[in-house]
């Protein structure tokens, strides 16, 4: 029996979602036919596609016999998340031909480090990368070669992208092979003690690299529980990736074991395969609100507040912050990861990781169970099993045993009945300064509200250089604007935490206001984040001057100016001419900037299907 708030929300999506999800559902029909799919290409068509393979293969895909598998890969050596999937191709090719089934690389995709590009011009480009993303996956499947796709994706707006895709083409069975974490190096805590000390001048750059290489150190998806880790347990929680295949290290035999059992499975989801299950079938209304879920009950990233809303929509599906924030409501925060805590995702796994999890909200009614996966068998509650690997390996080089029913670390993984926190820690935040999302998970209760002066800025740049001349040495809002989709791209303003850790440390009651985002990363300060209508299309934030009052309240999940009569009477502030449209191609997104949606809507460039362009009414 589903808890009666997220029964309420899962009926209120349904209900808003009706004409789109039925409108989705029939495209998807339409598209699907038997397999092999390639039998109404022509015979140049498919002589193109398997001129290069290998004899077998391409006798296979000639003979139009065997499925046929896509792999869509985000591999490069930028994201240590992605460098292990330079191995994947040959091992899914193998574990193909051993199902009787045939694997091609159908297409690569870009994917951008936010670590890499964090407080660097390039991260403008970040959240428009998550659409290329897509679009370079569209590009992929185009070829129609495919009777199922993996996709090899894992950081944050790669799987985000890679979904969006994954969902237009529904008709497709799919399914995610990732990677997993590096094994630990030193804590998120302690790499985070070293930044601040020398954001306090204490430290020298010498001590920092040597703290930020011992921390971010190997092959695989760094620790902390960011967006890239919060997307592994999305994906295991609605059932888009086998379970326990999210944090298992990278380079190891069970890792690749499991790539080898994703790779059988996703064979036998083919319409030639045991059970056809089309990813239009395992991402419903139920699999979203589990999502949803899953996302208050771990503290995952305020990055999925924007990111599910675009992906549930690929699938006909209408989410807002308002479901966000009853799903809140009505689950308690049960995991505490850094940074909601001190541990890392390792911790986390051995703590019982997402089979106890699942089996937790499970017990608890705060999960819908009949639900379609990729796992097959009985809905979630496979999920609640976890992969060893097969001694026999045939035909499975995976076995499923029955996961932790108990926490195996309460200090990390709690229990719904004993949580962390009463509610999952998001906050729509709302009032004359528009309305945005604050995550409440990693901020200690007495700094959830701060009413201080405004300093009002249009570039995180002016905050650093105001630190450096010690004139932030006071309470203050820091008020961030002209960073949304339309401006330039919103990105990561995760540099600022920091120096906004180093005041809120010494005693000052310090805040942050914007209509940009913060890393899955942030934490400590608190933030009014993703702020709607933005700056730049004449949101409050325009209007708003250094040394207004600004009362910031994750009590009452409201942000407002003191005196907004003034504000009513001021004009707009015009933004300052960005100075870096020329540099890493920044000029080349400006049709991305001016089409994106605005965050709540999932700051997206797609624009909506034909089959729902009345959809462009503002959300319910
Ligand atoms: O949303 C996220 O999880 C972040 O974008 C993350 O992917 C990013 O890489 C951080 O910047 C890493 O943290 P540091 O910048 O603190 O290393
Ligand atoms: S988690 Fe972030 S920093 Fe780490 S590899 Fe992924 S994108 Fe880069």
């Amino acid at each position: 029996m589903t808890n009666a708030l997220i029964q309420t929300v899962t009926d209120r999506i349904i209900k808003r979602s009706k004409e789109t999800r039925q409108a989705y559902l029939a495209d998807c029909k339409a598209n699907m036919r038997p397999g092999p799919r390639r039998r109404r290409l022509t015979e140049g068509n498919v002589a193109h596609a398997s001129a290069a393979c290998p004899v077998l293969e391409k006798t296979e895909i000639l003979g139009a016999k065997w499925a046929n598998i896509g792999i869509v890969t985000a591999y490069n050596d930028m994201l240590s998340a992605h460098q292990p999937f330079e191995r994947f191709p040959s091992i899914i090719k193998h574990a193909a031909r051993r199902a009787g089934a045939t694997a091609q690389v159908a297409g690569g995709v870009p994917a951008m480090c936010d670590g890499v590009t964090q407080g660097q011009d390039g991260m403008e480009l970040s959240l428009f990368s998550r659409d290329i993303i897509a679009y370079s996956t569209a590009i992929a499947l185009s070829h129609d070669m495919f009777d199922g796709v993996i996709h090899l994706g894992v950081c944050d707006k790669i799987v985000p992208g890679l979904m969006i895709a994954a969902l237009r083409y529904g008709y497709l069975p799919q399914i995610f092979a990732p990677a997993g974490p590096m094994p630990s190096g030193i804590s998120n805590p302690e790499k985070a003690r070293i930044r601040q000390l020398f954001a306090e001048g204490k430290v020298g750059r010498e001590e920092l690299l040597a703290a930020e290489s011992a921390s971010y150190h190997a092959p695989g998806t760094c620790t902390f529980y960011g967006t890239a880790n919060t997307n592994q347990m999305l994906m295991e929680i609605m059932g888009m990736q086998l379970p326990g295949a999210s944090f298992v290290h990278p380079n190891t035999p069970l890792r690749d074991a499991i790539t080898a059992q994703t790779t059988r499975r996703l064979v036998s989801m083919t319409n030639m395969g045991e059970s056809f299950t089309p990813a239009c079938d395992i991402i419903d209304e139920r699999a979203i609100v589990n999502g949803l879920v899953g996302l208050m009950a771990t503290g995952g990233s305020t990055n999925l507040t924007i990111h599910l809303s675009a992906i549930a929509k690929s699938a006909g599906i209408l989410i807002n912050w308002d479901d966000y924030s009853d799903i809140s409501k009505a689950v308690p925060l049960i995991c505490k990861i850094y940074p909601n805590g001190i541990s890392d995702v390792n911790h986390f796994h051995a703590a019982g990781g997402m089979a106890y999890l699942i089996h937790e909200l499970i017990n608890e009614g705060l999960v819908h169970t009949d639900v379609t996966t990729v796992a097959g068998g009985e809905g979630l509650i496979e999920y609640t099993r976890e992969p060893i690997k097969n001694a026999h390996a045939d035909p499975d080089p995976v076995l499923f045993r029955k996961g932790p029913t108990e926490s195996l670390d309460p200090e990390i993984l709690g229990s719904v009945k004993t949580p962390f926190r009463e509610d999952g820690g998001l906050r729509l935040m709302s009032g004359n300064l528009g309305r945005g999302v604050m995550k409440i998970s990693a901020v200690k209760r007495e700094h959830w509200i701060v009413e201080a002066p405004a300093i009002v800025i249009n570039h995180q740049n002016e905050l650093m250089e105001m630190h450096k001349s010690g004139i932030l040495e006071r309470d203050f809002v820091a008020v961030v604007r002209f960073q949304g989709p339309a401006a330039n791209g919103m990105p990561e303003l995760h540099k600022l935490t920091p120096v906004l850790g180093a005041l809120q440390d010494k005693g000052y009651k310090v805040a942050l206001v914007t209509d940009g985002r913060m890393s899955g990363a942030s934490g400590k300060v608190p933030a009014a984040i993703h702020m709607h209508p933005e700056a730049l299309h004449n949101g409050p934030l325009a209007k708003v001057r250094s040394g207004d009052i600004i009362r910031l309240d994750a009590e009452t999940g409201t942000i407002d100016v003191i005196s907004p009569e003034e504000l009513d009477s001021r004009e707009v502030a015009a933004r300052p001419k960005p100075d870096n449209l020329s540099a890493l191609g920044m000029n080349m997104f400006a049709p991305m900037r001016e089409q994106a949606d605005n965050a709540e809507a999932g700051a997206s460039v797609l624009g909506d299907p034909e089959w729902a362009a009345h959809l462009r009414r503002p959300l319910a």
